[in-house]
């Protein structure tokens, strides 16, 4: 699957479509398909789950030349089935990612993801490996081989959610937190109501700074236990790749104004909320010759229709109640550092 990976995240030739991503690595990926449903030849690990995913990693057992054999730098996603919870199925997110969104962010800044399918037996030994015990329940179908971005021997990892990367249009106009910011300053006031440990939230705003020693400073925050060589390369790296200002660029075009009040159905309005939860998974390797590794994941199509309602309390919910204008009624202040709130910088 690596040579697969590495073909997925070339940028797309200017005069093809997204969808011949294959490029010959057909056969490659049917046995990979009928090897992932053969219980006998491989093995799996449960990862990690979100609301809406278990990840799993998945090796040949009893491969004597390599540690995963044709699995090496893959993870197996599948989707949970939730009471309640209706998220988009695995065709219909495969055909947003490659009809929306390799094209608009780029190929070469998203985690590549290709569908399978699993089997009712898989499934069931999936479901028995999951250390999770919720109703949700593993089902078979439509299942994803992801490419895997997780630590490896010579790199170091980082995976968070760049989330809103400029204030949200309909915000007051004497904000003072930024939506994220905000949001996290509801969260805070929430978790600590009921006796959890708090701390302050990263401003975005930060990472996409005109400042680089903003922009590294807000790094730091984000890797206090990186050397600051290596926060300084991270920094470069966004710099270059240009992930980051096109992520904020791609949430503010389709989100021009009124759109999560008046047309939160619209496609880019879609985008761009899917561009905001999305997450970032860099490879920092120890080798200072490599590149850093820098992509995008969970750019998961939402339930447009079922999510427009939680939207638009959200946003309500922070104007009314002051979050967005450090005016919340609390009886302890709730700290942020938001960049909106920032005296500026005097050189
Ligand atoms: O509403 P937000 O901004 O807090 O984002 C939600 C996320 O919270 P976060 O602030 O990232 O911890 C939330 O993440 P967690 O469950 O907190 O890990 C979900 O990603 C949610 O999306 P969905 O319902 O799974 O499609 C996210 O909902 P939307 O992105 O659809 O708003
Ligand atoms: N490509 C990857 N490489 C390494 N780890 C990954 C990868 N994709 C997912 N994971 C791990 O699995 C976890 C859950 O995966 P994922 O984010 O796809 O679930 P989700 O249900 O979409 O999450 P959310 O609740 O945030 O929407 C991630 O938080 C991460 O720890």
């Amino acid at each position: 699957m690596e040579a697969i990976w590495k073909e997925q995240s070339k940028p797309i030739p200017q005069e093809s479509s997204s969808c011949d991503g294959n490029l010959g690595n057909d056969d490659t990926l049917r046995e990979c398909e009928n090897l992932v449903n053969s219980p006998q030849k491989v093995e799996f690990k449960y990862v990690a789950e979100g609301r809406a995913n278990v990840v799993f990693s998945i090796w040949e057992s009893g491969n004597p030349t390599a540690t995963k054999g044709r699995f090496e730098g893959t993870l197996l996603r599948v989707p949970k089935a939730t009471l309640g919870v209706t998220p988009c199925d695995y065709e219909t997110l495969q055909a947003f990612h490659e009809n929306q969104v390799e094209g608009r962010v780029g190929r070469q800044h998203l985690v590549p993801q290709i569908l399978i399918q699993i089997t009712a037996e898989v499934a069931d030994i999936l479901h028995k490996k999951r250390n999770k015990t919720d109703d949700s329940e593993i089902r078979a179908g439509y299942a994803m081989l992801i490419q895997d971005m997780s630590a490896s021997p010579g790199y170091s990892v980082l995976e968070f959610k760049p989330k809103w990367l400029a204030q949200s249009p309909i915000a007051p106009k004497n904000a003072k937190r930024c939506r994220t910011c905000a949001r996290e300053a509801f969260r805070n006031n929430q978790k600590r109501a009921k006796g959890k440990m708090v701390s302050t939230p990263i401003c975005p705003l930060g990472l996409v700074h005109e400042d680089p020693a903003v922009v590294v400073d807000t790094i730091k925050l984000l890797t206090p236990e990186w050397t600051q060589s290596n926060q300084k390369r991270l920094s470069d790296a966004f710099e270059r790749s240009g992930i980051l200002k096109k992520l904020r660029e791609l949430q503010t075009k389709g989100d021009p104004g009124r759109a999560l009040l008046d047309n939160p159905s619209d496609p880019d309005f879609g985008l761009a909320m899917t561009l905001r939860d999305c997450s970032c998974y860099v490879r920092m390797p120890t080798d200072l010759s490599d590149d850093v590794e820098i992509k995008l994941a969970d750019v998961d199509k939402k339930n447009w229709e079922e999510k427009q309602t939680y939207w638009q309390e959200s946003h309500w919910n922070l104007v009314d109640n002051g979050w967005y204008t450090c005016e919340e009624q609390v009886d302890t202040p709730i700290v942020t550092e938001c960049l909106l709130n920032r005296p500026p910088l005097t050189s």
